[in-house]
């Protein structure tokens, strides 16, 4: 079975990163997507996060009717910050029987070679990268890799830090979050 690894903080999820993970799921050859929520992103400061449980929780909220997405706790018990490269050796050891790939979105892919290990990650596993808006370039290294797979999925720029602020501004931000996840951080009063 190939799954494809969703990584993110998920502060929180929103519809983009849902929308993505079911394009991936429903028009690529992945048969699973697992969205593997970080404890601590070690290219991003901790401030206004989240605690591992409620991020896991609004994913799971999120999921409730998509049965090919799962979410994954396995980077709570590893060390922080939690570089990419040591969470696949886990999995790998964890699930010897599944075939893992990556999913990143283009932004990610211009930040890829300031990642740990970068070329073992690539000589192992295909990422499948989707379009995003986004300042700066692809290395040259990166452009027809024949471990890159481009997935023509749906553009949509929403992203976590806005709804955060357009909550601190009381702005109505309900369209952008599943409607269970808009219910949840509502009544947990979380980014006011
Ligand atoms: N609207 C979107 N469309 C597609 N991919 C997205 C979108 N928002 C985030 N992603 C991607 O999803 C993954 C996890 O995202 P992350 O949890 O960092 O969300 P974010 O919205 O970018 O968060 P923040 O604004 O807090 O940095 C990252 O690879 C990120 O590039
Ligand atoms: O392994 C690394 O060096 C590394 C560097 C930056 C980001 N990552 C992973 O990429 C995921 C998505 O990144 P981001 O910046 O879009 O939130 C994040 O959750 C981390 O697990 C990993």
């Amino acid at each position: 079975m190939k799954i494809g690894l969703y990584f993110g903080t998920f502060n929180p999820i929103h519809i983009g990163h849902l929308t993505i993970a079911n394009y991936m799921v429903e028009f690529s050859d992945l048969d699973q997507i697992w969205m593997v929520v970080t404890p601590h992103n070690p290219h991003k400061k901790k401030s206004s996060l989240l605690d591992n449980h409620h991020r896991i929780a609004m994913v799971d909220l999120a999921l409730q009717d998509y049965p090919k997405i799962k979410s994954s706790k396995v980077e709570f018990d590893l060390p922080q910050p939690n570089y990419t490269v040591n969470t696949l050796a886990v999995l790998e050891e964890k699930h010897p029987d599944l075939d893992f790939c990556l999913i990143m979105g283009e932004d990610n892919l211009k930040s890829l070679h300031k990642w740990k290990n970068y070329e073992v990650i690539l000589e192992r596993y295909s990422i499948y990268v989707y379009p995003r808006v986004s300042e700066g370039k692809i290395e040259t290294q990166f452009e027809g890799h024949e471990k890159i797979i481009k997935v023509p999925a749906p553009i949509m720029e929403i992203s976590s830090t806005f709804i955060r602020k357009s909550i601190k501004d009381d702005k109505n931000i309900k369209p952008m979050l599943p409607q269970n996840v808009w219910e949840y951080l509502d009544e947990m009063n979380f980014y006011k």
